[in-house]
């Protein structure tokens, strides 16, 4: 029998948590029980309660979470749209979101990745803010990641003739055009409506490989439609206590195209970043949720409600397993001593990233540079520089960075926050000329170092003895500092 077309009326009478309808795409849905397990909050809902809450849930959600997830029996049928008030509710948050938006300077006025910092940081909500600066505890090692390349002295080369330089590279067998690649980061919606994707068309216009975070807004197949040609993506994993899930996902993306599985092995808990446990999380769901929204915890911010289904059992004795549900090279991504790097090569495992997590897991672990100029000269020294390729990322804001990390043995560079920041303060644009600001700050830096192409580069390139060195700076040099002229960052229109 036909169902009754509801009408705007009948659904604006379950407008709170006892009985909450909403529309979406011009069906209603009861979504009462659903409240509690709503990755997301569930004020973020109650906002709509009763009324046409598409707006707010086409940017955060895939388009087939609802039948996949809402039980049958609570899709309530076609809604006449004609009778349904458009008023949206009022969100201050997002309305000066789009006034510091229409006085953000120019992109033309962004000239390194710092000034994308500075401009998402005035930018974006606060809640976003919290959730992609922020370090764990101290943010020691936040600070140091960047710090750490400013041990590291060059030691350039001069009358080579370098007319020509070539930045191109292999990475996982893949050839890219340059040596770094957009690492995984989660929740892109909470930057930018659009979310990951924005990262996926810039990386695609400008040759770069994209990691596909486990944590996405976006659905994994929604990043995987908007790459361009046979752009390389990889996969990055958190490994599910239910394995069963993490197998259909690796399968599903390897039969994507996918062209590594990155497993993430320094967070069998997402460290405490209090600048984000600070902000309540109701913002952005991601969408691997869908798989198992109960066990959410939203009393600490976005990380800790977004990673309950993270298992923290995974060990050596699980990479067996990852072996025998994929075909695609596997990767430790996380790793953070030498002997960890030695234990995957007998493993068989082709290569790692050294990595802190962009600082976001224990505090005061060391910078991976300074990690890889541990790991790179033990290698050699018991002839395994060639059983592994070597990653690392993490504080990367200047391609001398990157020179500096192939100059030690890095394979690449992986790059997370300038990517989301410029993502979040200019969309497509503003990733695509970070990408650009990189590439031509790489080409100068090679030239200066006086090398052609990036297997030129090696340790005889650097100084890298002070590397180790934590403690105090010298004492200041305050009459050099006084009349030190800052660089300046854009400046917006309006204060
Ligand atoms: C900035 C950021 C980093 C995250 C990240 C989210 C944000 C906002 N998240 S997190 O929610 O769990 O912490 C992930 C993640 O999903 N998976 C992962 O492997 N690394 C995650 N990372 C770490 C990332 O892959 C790099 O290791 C780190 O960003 C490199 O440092 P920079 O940001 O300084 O480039």
């Amino acid at each position: 029998m036909q169902r009754k077309m509801l009408t705007g009326k009948d659904v604006a009478e379950h407008n709170s948590k006892d009985s909450c309808w909403v529309v979406i795409h011009g069906k209603a849905y009861d979504v009462t029980e659903f409240l509690p397990q709503h990755p997301g909050g569930q004020a973020v809902i109650l906002k709509h309660a009763g009324r046409d809450a598409t707006e707010a849930f086409e940017p955060i959600h895939p388009p087939d979470i609802l039948d996949e997830y809402l039980d049958r029996s609570k899709h309530l049928g076609e809604v006449d749209m004609s009778t349904v008030t458009a008023e949206k509710p009022f969100d201050p948050d997002e309305e000066s979101r789009q006034q510091r938006i229409a006085s953000r300077p120019p992109l033309d006025q962004c000239f390194n990745l710092h000034d994308f910092e500075s401009v998402a940081r005035q930018v974006v909500k606060k809640g976003t803010w919290a959730y992609y600066s922020s370090g764990a505890d101290d943010e020691i090692t936040l600070r140091e990641n960047h710090s750490a390349y400013h041990k590291i002295w060059f030691r350039p080369r001069v009358l080579v003739d370098v007319e020509k330089v070539d930045s191109s590279t292999t990475m996982l067998g893949s050839k890219c055009e340059v040596p770094f690649y957009v690492t995984a980061t989660a929740l892109g919606k909470l930057g930018h409506p659009e979310g990951e994707v924005v990262l996926t068309r810039a990386a695609g216009g400008h040759g770069v490989i994209q990691m596909i975070p486990t944590l996405a807004s976006c659905s994994f197949d929604e990043i995987v439609d908007a790459r361009r040609g046979d752009q390389v993506l990889w996969l990055q994993l958190y490994v599910n206590k239910d394995r069963e899930i993490t197998k259909r996902i690796v399968q599903h993306a390897e039969k994507r195209g996918c062209k590594g599985l990155f497993i993430t092995v320094d967070a069998p808990q997402l460290g405490r970043r209090e600048k984000d446990i600070r902000t309540k999380f109701d913002g952005a769901a991601s969408d691997v949720l869908r798989y198992n929204p109960s066990a959410i915890d939203r009393s600490q911010g976005a990380a800790r409600a977004i990673s309950a289904f993270i298992d923290p059992s995974l060990s050596w004795k699980d990479i067996p397993f990852f072996k025998s549900i994929t075909k695609m090279p596997i990767v430790l991504k996380g790793v953070q001593r030498v002997e960890d790097v030695i234990a995957a090569i007998e493993h068989d495992i082709p290569a790692v990233v050294l990595s802190n997590h962009g600082g976001r897991q224990l505090d005061t672990a060391p910078s991976a540079i300074e990690i890889l100029a541990e790991v790179m000269p033990e290698l050699r020294r018991r002839g395994l520089q060639d059983r592994i390729e070597v990653y690392i990322d993490g504080g990367v804001r200047r391609a001398t960075d990157i020179i500096k990390a192939l100059c030690l043995g890095a394979k690449g560079v992986g790059i997370g926050r300038p990517f989301l920041y410029a993502m979040s303060a200019y969309g497509e644009p503003g990733v695509a000329r970070a990408m650009q600001l990189l590439k031509d700050e790489f080409e100068v830096g090679m030239r200066l170092v006086g090398a052609k192409s990036v297997d030129e580069l090696g340790p005889e390139f650097v100084d890298a003895r002070g590397i180790g060195v934590h403690g105090v700076p010298t004492p200041a040099d305050f009459l050099s500092s006084d009349v030190y002229d800052r660089l300046v960052l854009p400046a917006f229109a309006v204060k």
